[in-house]
Formats: structure tokens, C-alpha cells, sequence
């Protein structure tokens, strides 16, 4: 997957405006997310073998958010023979043009239905995954139960969702531990401390990290019988629910 280095913050803007996944971000996406997501290429590794154990024939599986279609190919290579359908959406027209051409790159007997939509408006049916992989935190908070009881009503019994997001802490000291460790890890990785702190700013409205206790609770009362982290690094982290 062909991505251009992330320096959309390298220099000082007059006022930063609120981040949104337009078609500079698309065009740089795939460094970003890389830098930024400490343990990214494994959860998108591990969605793939989860596809692989949970995917059953003639089901479908959604990638909700799908930006460039990382997960989506992951689960794609996993699945291959048993007559599935995969829904990639997305409600960016530049994420979902770019994700248009990685999936054209790669040959497969599954087919992607590639959506510009809004994801609280997609139907789920007949689900046998589901992957909110870094999206929900995009969501307004108000808007976020409805989903994933939507996602629950379309999921077969077995079926599994992963949810990967940034997670706050309500333990202060804990909070700012984690929250140093990610920034070190961004400063390895390159981004410097303006990059750092004017992203921080472009995010500040419109990503809002739940706390695990509300995610937990959240997959409970929609009705999931099994619920786990499965992957943490830093305040990052990947869920697993079963139906
Ligand atoms: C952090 S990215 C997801 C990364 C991607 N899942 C991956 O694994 O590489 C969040 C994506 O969600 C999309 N998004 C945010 N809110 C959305 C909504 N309401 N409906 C559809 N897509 C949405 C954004 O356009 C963006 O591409
Ligand atoms: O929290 C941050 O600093 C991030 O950059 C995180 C994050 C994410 O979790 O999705 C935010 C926006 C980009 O999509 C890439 C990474």
C-alpha cells in the first residue's frame, strides 16, 4: 500500500481547524496511523485470524470505517472460499477512492461492497464479524450505544466484533502515564513536538476516547455473552465481544 510520509502538522498553521479524514489525510494515511497507533500491524494481523476462526460461509462481515482497507484485506486474505461478503464503509469519498484502489491490487473470490456512507445508517445483517477498528471515537458519545446494539440485532449467534479505540483512563496518575508513554512513542517515531501538540489540538473535538469500563458496559447491555481486551499498548487497546 503506496502512502506518502505524514508531515501534515510538521509546520505552525495560524489556527488549527478540526481534524477530518479529507483527502490529505487519505494520501498519508497509512504512515500516519502507523506512527501514531502503537501496535497497529498487529491488530490488523489478528483481525485477519480472527476472520479466519469466526468468518462462516454465505455470512457477511463489515468493516465499519474502513478508511483505506487495511482490515478488510486482512480479513479478505483469511477467508477465500467461503462465499462471503464484505461491507467496507466509510462516509470519506477520498478513504474510500484510495481504498478502491489497494483492494483492486490484490486479486480474490470475495467480494467488497465499498460504501461512502455514514455507518449509523448501513443496515447490518447476517453478520458473522464485525470490526470498528479506531472508528467509534469518531462517533458523537449520544450516538454510540444505538450502533452497537444495531451491529448486536444484525450479528449471527457466535458472530464476533472487534473494537479497537484509544482508551481514557479515570485514574488520573494512570491517564498520564499512558498518555506520555503514546507521546514517546509518536517522538520515536518521528513526529515532532509541534506535529505532536497540533494534531493533539485538531483532535480535541472530534475524537473522544470512552473509558474501558464504558466500552465494557456498553457491549454488555447491548446484549453480547462474552466480552475481553485482547490487545493493550499504552492506552491503545483492541476488544473482543462474542454474540
Ligand atoms: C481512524 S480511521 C479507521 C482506521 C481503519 N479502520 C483501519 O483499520 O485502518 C476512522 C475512519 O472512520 C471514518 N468515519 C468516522 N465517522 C464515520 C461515520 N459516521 N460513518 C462512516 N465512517 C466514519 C473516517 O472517515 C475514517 O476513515
Ligand atoms: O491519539 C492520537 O494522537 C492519534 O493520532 C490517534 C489516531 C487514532 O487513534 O485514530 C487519530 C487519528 C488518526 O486516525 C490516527 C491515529
Amino acid at each position: 500500500m503506496k502512502s506518502q510520509q505524514d508531515t501534515i502538522y510538521a509546520n505552525v498553521a495560524n489556527n488549527i481547524t478540526d481534524f477530518q479524514f479529507d483527502q490529505r489525510v487519505a494520501g498519508v494515511f497509512n504512515d500516519m496511523i502507523r506512527r501514531s497507533v502503537p501496535g497497529y500491524a498487529q491488530i490488523i494481523n489478528t483481525i485477519g485470524d480472527f476472520a479466519n476462526r469466526f468468518v462462516t460461509p454465505q455470512s457477511n462481515i463489515y468493516d465499519l470505517g474502513s478508511s483505506l482497507g487495511s482490515a478488510t484485506l486482512s480479513i479478505r486474505r483469511q477467508i477465500e472460499g467461503r462465499e462471503c461478503h464484505i461491507y467496507a464503509i466509510d462516509n470519506s469519498q477520498s478513504m474510500i477512492d484510495r481504498c478502491t484502489e489497494n483492494l483492486a491490487a490484490y486479486v480474490s473470490d470475495i467480494k467488497v461492497n465499498l460504501l461512502c456512507a455514514d455507518i449509523r445508517e448501513v443496515e447490518i445483517q447476517n453478520a458473522s464479524m464485525v470490526v470498528l477498528n479506531f472508528t467509534l471515537q469518531f462517533l458523537p458519545i449520544q450516538d454510540r450505544n444505538a450502533l452497537i446494539k444495531r451491529v448486536y440485532d444484525g450479528m449471527l449467534p457466535g458472530g464476533i466484533l472487534i473494537i479497537s479505540e484509544k482508551l481514557f483512563f479515570e485514574d488520573n496518575q494512570i491517564q498520564q502515564l499512558l498518555d506520555e508513554q503514546h507521546l514517546d512513542f509518536k517522538r520515536a517515531n518521528g513526529y515532532s513536538e509541534l506535529e505532536i501538540s497540533q494534531k493533539r489540538s485538531a483532535l480535541e473535538n472530534v475524537m473522544r476516547p470512552d473509558s474501558l469500563n464504558v466500552h465494557q458496559q456498553r457491549i454488555t447491555e447491548s446484549g453480547f455473552s462474552h466480552f475481553s481486551i485482547w490487545f493493550q499498548c499504552f492506552n491503545f487497546a483492541s476488544m473482543v465481544a462474542i454474540k
